[in-house]
């Protein structure tokens, strides 16, 4: 990404400490309510039989509450929470001195887990099936293959691109839960509690700003937040209202509908450059200098949650609604190029 960190990229690296707003119960945990719900269940059922968890693989944008809601997991379980992820797992042995180490009922989170390496991913199936390693000793006709009993573990993954997963891997997960973006009114819970955990005065409609502009994103919703706060501390400004809000955010560049500039960069040079698409995902990437994955798992998801863009097999097009929000004249033929390129989806 750029040098410049995005203020509302959802990306976890940043200066804020995210472990004050990080709800600790499922009760506290707000939105996704029918993954909270099953999840419910399914805790309380294994609770009852003394039994580990299923494996669990959460799949969804960054900072929708993977990690958190694997940490809650672990909290009402009532058992250890070891973390991981991907790349940091480099060799097999690694994964294995892991394993080797959780005690039974244990909660292993293994993070952006389509990054694991097909040698280490090898490891995992008997792991996660057998609750078994089986490992190479030594090298040459000395080799020999040993199997040692794990502790009966739960396995719970995160992953924000659930096509990149090998197919063997996902069949091997019990319970697949996926995130959606939240509503306004879930993320207006989430600003209030905030606010509350961070002693700011806030009125309804300064909670409700915050939310509609929070890219639909938890993380980005405690970013915004604590923004906000800096410049109602600098304007002297007891109480986040509405206007507070607002011009803290323009300031910020994000806009009435909760893009930043990014987000507007990536739609006026489809606009502008490529006529409002059909272009591919390799040419955006290039023309904007930011890597694929940034586009695929950032950018996108929500400009199409939203209905600003369309992905065909073409590529990426902007909509109606995309050239609107933008300021521009559509060009005239663009409902009539949408139909004809939906129908060879
Ligand atoms: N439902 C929620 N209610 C309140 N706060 C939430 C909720 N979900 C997430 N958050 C907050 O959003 C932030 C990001 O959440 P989390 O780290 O769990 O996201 P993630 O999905 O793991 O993201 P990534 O894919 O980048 O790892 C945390 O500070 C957390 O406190
Ligand atoms: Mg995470």
């Amino acid at each position: 990404m750029n040098t410049d960190p995005r203020l509302i990229s959802p990306d976890q690296r940043g200066e804020d400490a995210e472990q004050t707003l990080r709800p600790q119960t499922l009760d506290d945990f707000v939105g996704q309510a029918a993954a909270r719900a099953n999840l419910k269940v399914f805790i309380e059922a294994a609770k009852g039989r003394g039994d580990a968890l299923d494996h669990v693989l959460f799949v969804g944008p960054p900072g929708l509450g993977k990690t958190t809601l694997a940490q809650i997991m672990a909290r009402e379980m009532g058992v250890n929470f070891r973390s991981t992820s991907g790349p940091v797992i480099a060799k097999a042995g690694d994964l294995a001195a892991l394993l080797t180490n959780l005690e039974d009922r244990d909660v292993l989170f293994i993070d952006e887990i389509h990054r694991l390496s097909p040698a280490v991913e090898e490891i995992l199936y008997p792991a996660m099936e057998d609750f078994q390693l089986d490992l190479i000793i030594g090298e040459g006709p000395a080799a020999r293959s040993v199997k040692i009993d794990l502790a009966r573990f739960t396995l719970v993954a995160a992953t924000t691109r659930l096509g990149l997963l090998t197919n063997p891997l996902r069949d091997r997960f019990g319970i697949p839960v996926r995130l959606n973006f939240y509503t306004v009114d879930e993320l207006e819970l989430i600003v209030r509690r905030g606010a509350r955990l961070l002693g700011l005065p806030m009125n309804d409609d300064g909670a409700v700003e915050i939310a509609r502009r929070a890219r639909g994103t938890p993380r980005i919703a405690g970013r915004l937040l604590r923004r906000v706060r800096d410049f109602a501390t600098v304007a002297g400004e007891e109480t986040v209202n509405r206007k507070v809000a607002d011009e803290a955010l323009l300031r910020l560049e994000v806009d009435g509908q909760g893009l930043d500039a990014l987000d507007r960069r990536y739609l006026l040079m489809i606009a502008q450059n490529f006529g409002g698409g059909p272009v591919g995902v390799e040419t955006i990437a290039a023309a904007l200098s930011e890597p694929r994955d940034a586009i695929e798992d950032i950018i996108e998801p929500y400009l199409i949650q939203q209905g600003f863009i369309q992905r065909t097999p073409r590529g990426r097009i902007l909509t109606a609604n995309a050239w609107r929000h933008l300021g521009l004249e559509a060009p005239r033929d663009i409902t009539q190029q949408q139909t004809s390129l939906f129908e060879d989806e």
